[in-house]
């Protein structure tokens, strides 16, 4: 590919302190939706500018690996969700036993009620067989398809749209329920609607069934050990 004729940068733009805010607050209230969908439809545009934000996600080298295969067939979601039954049910029995009852009133997905279903694909082989900061981490482009997710996931959050994703299901059945080739690995499914209401911080904690960590928790000095 040649050199763009404009290879300099410009001058970065500054955020004015009211929109800076609005991305803390657009973070800070993103939630996990499971329940709250209403049946409207999305309106293209807005669908649109949910999955340009995607789309403009990094990614290793620049492959952008990923694409987005909008669900919106009552009978392709109650296949997925045949699906998501059967993992479920499998996962209940892997907690304790004590566990199993609180487990099984949780709601972990809304793949019938949101309007909108997205599969998010990562293809494994996209920008060819070497691609720049993949060569010793051939993962990368799971990790580049993840971030397009997060930015879906906040753009849909500032659109006013709630999103859920569902990880509990075999791979191996949604992938040929989708008929995706060898090479494309399923990243993400995810349930998008308009919301009624939100909850105002993760679902899970309300329930009692985990506890959020302070950040305190999280952050490490590098001479941890000594
Ligand atoms: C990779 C991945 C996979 C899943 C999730 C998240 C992520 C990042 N989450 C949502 C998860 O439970 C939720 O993010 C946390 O409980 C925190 O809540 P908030 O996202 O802050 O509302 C999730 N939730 C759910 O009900 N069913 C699921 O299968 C999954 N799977």
């Amino acid at each position: 590919m040649p050199p763009s004729s404009t290879c300099a940068p410009k001058p970065a733009r500054v955020f004015t302190d009211t929109e800076r805010q609005a991305l803390h607050d657009v973070i800070a209230h993103r939630r996990d939706v499971r329940n709250e969908f209403l049946p409207d439809p999305i309106e293209p545009s807005l669908l649109r500018r949910i999955l340009e934000a995607a789309h403009r996600a990094p990614s290793v080298g620049l492959s952008q690996p990923w694409n987005f295969i909008l669900v919106r067939d009552p009978a392709r979601k109650a296949d997925v969700k045949a699906i998501f039954d059967r993992a479920n049910d499998a996962a209940c029995a892997m907690f304790p036993e004590a566990r199993q009852s609180d487990y099984a009133r949780l709601k972990l997905e809304g793949i019938e009620k949101a309007p909108l279903n997205i599969v998010v694909t990562c293809d494994r082989r996209r920008g060819g067989q070497v691609v720049l900061g993949k060569t010793q981490n051939p993962e990368m482009d799971l990790y580049s398809t993840v971030c397009a997710v997060q930015n879906l996931w906040l753009a849909a959050r500032a659109e006013g749209v709630g999103m859920g994703w569902v990880s509990i299901y075999d791979k191996a059945e949604l992938s040929a329920l989708f008929a995706l080739p060898e090479n494309v690995e399923i990243v993400a499914y995810l349930c998008l609607g308009h919301v009624s209401d939100m909850f105002d911080g993760p679902e899970l904690e309300a329930r009692g069934w985990a506890r959020a960590e302070s950040l305190d928790a999280a952050i490490m000095e590098e001479d941890w050990q000594g």
